[in-house]
């Protein structure tokens, strides 16, 4: 049978052979003369979470001590990136069914999620040039410009750029993936509906905007949230749906500051692998503004 795909275990996991020392002893600590030892016909800690495949995908390509490192770090943040995707794909469809505090639970983990990843930057910073030098040259063009994960998280947040597909051109599959979130109204395009549902006035060009294009600042959608924010009492929900968009905001704008800023500590200024100016190039993203209204409406209340 295969182990990831069991039914739930109805044996029983504890306390079921009877009486037991209360205190442990040099080959069994307290607590553990009950723990289950045989997996021969049962599924293990390994078996539920795939470890077999999980870390047996680190391939170093170079001698060098500190991939290792790299792989790790690129690897755990694209299982972070799965759960943010989990997570903001299901928080947007509970704004679309105006269920906003389910919205609001995913929207706080996707936000923890994010401080963890910025968090994250200082072990890879551990990493000094000359370590990096040592592996780079085996890399080839490989670089994170080409994370279909990432796009599809800055695609959700409403930073759509149709340009942004080419590099998974190679891959069908993934194109399609990545070309689908583009087209799909962002996170942010489906607050703004509710806010319409909601008897806040937008302007219909905003809703009938191509989802596909960049989130653009829109004095409608400024004018609704100043509504928002002068009278929470009277809007509580899209206060807090407000809140919580800035939060992620946050987090994401530390992400890309960690990012740039630890990849010149150590390139400096070199060109990209993936090809881009490299440190001007990821400069120039910390200008990018996912929910422009929600940031302007504070210099305006
Ligand atoms: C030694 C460490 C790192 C260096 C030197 C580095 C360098 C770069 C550079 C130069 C770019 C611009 C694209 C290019 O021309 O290659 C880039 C993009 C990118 N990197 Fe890194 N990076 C590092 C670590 C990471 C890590 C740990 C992640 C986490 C997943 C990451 C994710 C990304 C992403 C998602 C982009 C695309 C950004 C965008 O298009 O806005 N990078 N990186
Ligand atoms: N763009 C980096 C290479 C790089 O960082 C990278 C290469 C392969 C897999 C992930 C990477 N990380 C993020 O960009 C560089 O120019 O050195």
């Amino acid at each position: 049978m295969c182990p990831y795909h069991t039914s739930p275990d109805s044996e029983p996991t504890a306390g079921a052979s009877g009486a037991s020392p209360a205190a442990g002893s040099a080959s069994s600590p307290a607590g553990w003369h009950d723990a289950r030892l045989d997996f021969s016909s049962s599924m293990s800690y390994g078996d539920y979470l795939a470890l077999d495949q999980l870390l047996h995908a680190q391939h170093p390509r170079s001698p060098d001590h500190n991939e290792m490192l790299f792989i790790i770090q690129h690897q755990t943040s694209e299982l972070w990136m799965k759960l943010m995707l989990h997570e903001l794909r299901a928080a947007r469809q509970n704004v679309i069914d105006d269920q906003l505090r389910p919205a609001f639970k995913m929207l706080t983990r996707v936000s923890r999620i994010m401080e963890q990843l910025v968090q994250a930057w200082a072990v890879l910073a551990t990493m000094t040039p000359p370590e990096y030098s040592a592996m780079r040259p085996y890399l080839g063009q490989s670089s994170g410009f080409q994370s279909f994960q990432y796009r599809e998280i800055e695609f959700i947040l409403g930073n759509k750029n149709a340009a942004m597909l080419k590099p998974h051109a190679h891959h069908p599959e993934r194109l399609a993936e990545v070309e689908a979130a583009l087209h799909l109204p962002s996170l942010y395009d489906e607050a703004v509906r509710l806010m319409a549902r909601r008897g806040l006035t937008i302007d219909a060009g905003r809703l009938a905007r191509d989802p596909a294009l960049p989130t653009e600042y829109d004095a409608s959608v400024e004018a609704a949230w100043l509504a928002v924010y002068r009278d929470p009492a009277q809007h509580w929900e899209l206060y807090e749906l407000g809140e919580k968009l800035v939060d992620l905001e946050d987090a994401f704008r530390q992400w890309r500051f960690r990012h740039v800023t630890t990849v010149e500590r150590i390139i400096g200024f070199k060109r990209g692998t993936g090809g881009t100016e490299g440190v001007n190039y990821l400069r120039r993203m910390l200008d990018v503004v996912l929910f422009p209204e929600l940031w302007k409406l504070r210099t305006d209340l």
